[in-house]
C-alpha cells in the first residue's frame, strides 16, 4: 500500500536519499533502521511532504504522495507522531487528541485556523473517538489536564491518540521510543500492538531502539548512507551481513 520506489534527495552536494525503495503492505508493522546519518528522517520527511525528492515515487494505495500538500496528507490516511511531540502545552490532553482530527500534518497550525468538523453530528463522532482512544491509552484521568507539565512518557501516548483520531491507514511513528524507560518502551509497544491488531492500520516505526523495532516488526528495511542495504523479516534483517557491516559489529 505505501510503496518508496527509487527516491532520491540531495542537499547541496549532499545525498541524503540515493534510489530507496522498499514497500508496506496492508496491515503490516515495518520498522525503518539504520545508523546515523543513514537518511531515515529524510525518508520519513519525504513521505510527509516536509521534503520534495529530487526523484524517485512514492505512492499511498495508489495516490501519488509527492502530488500532495503537506496538510493533504492526513486525508489520505496517514497520520503520523513527532520525535520530540509537537502537542499543544496549554491545551488539554482531550483537546490536543480531538486537533488531530482536523490536520495534523503540521504541528505548528494555528488552532484557530483549523477547520474544524461542520455539522454536530460530525464533531460528536470526533469527541466519542477521542474518548475512547482515552480509554484504550489510559489517559481518562488525565483528559482535562494540559499537557504541560505531564511526564514525557504521558505525552507520548497523547501524541499516539491524536495521530489515530484521524482513523490512519497508515501511521508513522518517528522514533516513538527516544526519551523512553525500558518499562515505558515496552508498555508503548504492547499498546501500538494491541491498537494495530485491532483497528487494521500499517505502522512504519523508524527506530534506533533494535529491541522495540525487532519484536514489533513483521518486515524490517535497513538503510545506509542513503540507500536499502537490507529488507526482509527481523531474523533475517538482523543476521545480514551489509546491517552488521553498517552497525561496525554492534547489535543491530
Ligand atoms: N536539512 C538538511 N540539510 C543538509 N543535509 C541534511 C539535511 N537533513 C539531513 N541531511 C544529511 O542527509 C543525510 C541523512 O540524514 P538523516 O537525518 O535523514 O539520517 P537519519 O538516518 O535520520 O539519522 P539519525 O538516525 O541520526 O536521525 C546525512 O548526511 C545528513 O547530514
Amino acid at each position: 500500500m505505501l510503496k518508496v520506489s527509487e527516491v532520491v534527495l540531495d542537499f547541496g552536494g549532499i545525498r541524503a536519499l540515493d534510489t530507496v525503495g522498499f514497500t508496506v503492505g496492508d496491515g503490516e508493522i515495518c520498522g525503518l533502521i539504520g545508523p546515523n546519518g543513514a537518511g531515515k528522517t529524510s525518508l520519513f520527511n519525504c513521505i510527509t511532504r516536509i521534503y520534495q525528492p529530487d526523484s524517485g515515487s512514492i505512492t499511498f494505495d495508489g495516490t501519488d504522495l509527492l502530488g500532495l500538500r503537506r496538510h493533504q496528507v492526513v486525508r489520505h490516511g496517514i497520520a503520523r507522531t513527532f520525535q520530540n511531540l509537537a502537542l499543544w502545552p496549554k491545551l488539554t490532553v482531550l483537546e490536543n487528541t480531538v486537533l488531530g482530527a482536523h490536520s495534523l500534518a503540521t504541528p505548528r497550525l494555528v488552532p484557530s485556523a483549523v477547520a474544524w468538523p461542520s455539522t454536530r453530528a460530525a464533531r460528536k463522532r470526533v469527541d466519542l473517538r477521542a474518548w475512547e482512544l482515552l480509554e484504550r491509552l489510559d489517559l481518562l484521568d488525565l483528559a482535562s489536564h494540559p499537557a504541560a507539565g505531564l511526564p514525557f512518557g504521558t505525552l507520548k501516548r497523547v501524541e499516539l491518540a491524536r495521530a489515530l483520531i484521524s482513523e490512519p491507514s497508515l501511521l508513522l511513528l518517528d522514533e516513538p521510543a527516544g526519551g523512553l524507560t525500558h518499562a515505558e518502551v515496552d508498555e508503548l509497544a504492547a499498546v501500538v500492538q494491541g491498537l494495530q491488531a485491532e483497528l487494521g492500520f500499517s505502522v512504519l516505526l523508524v527506530e534506533h531502539h533494535m529491541g522495540m523495532v525487532m519484536s514489533m516488526s513483521d518486515h524490517v528495511v535497513a538503510m545506509d548512507f542513503g540507500r536499502t542495504i537490507a529488507d526482509g523479516t527481523p531474523d533475517e534483517v538482523k543476521r545480514d551481513p551489509a546491517v552488521v557491516a553498517a552497525y561496525l559489529g554492534t547489535a543491530a
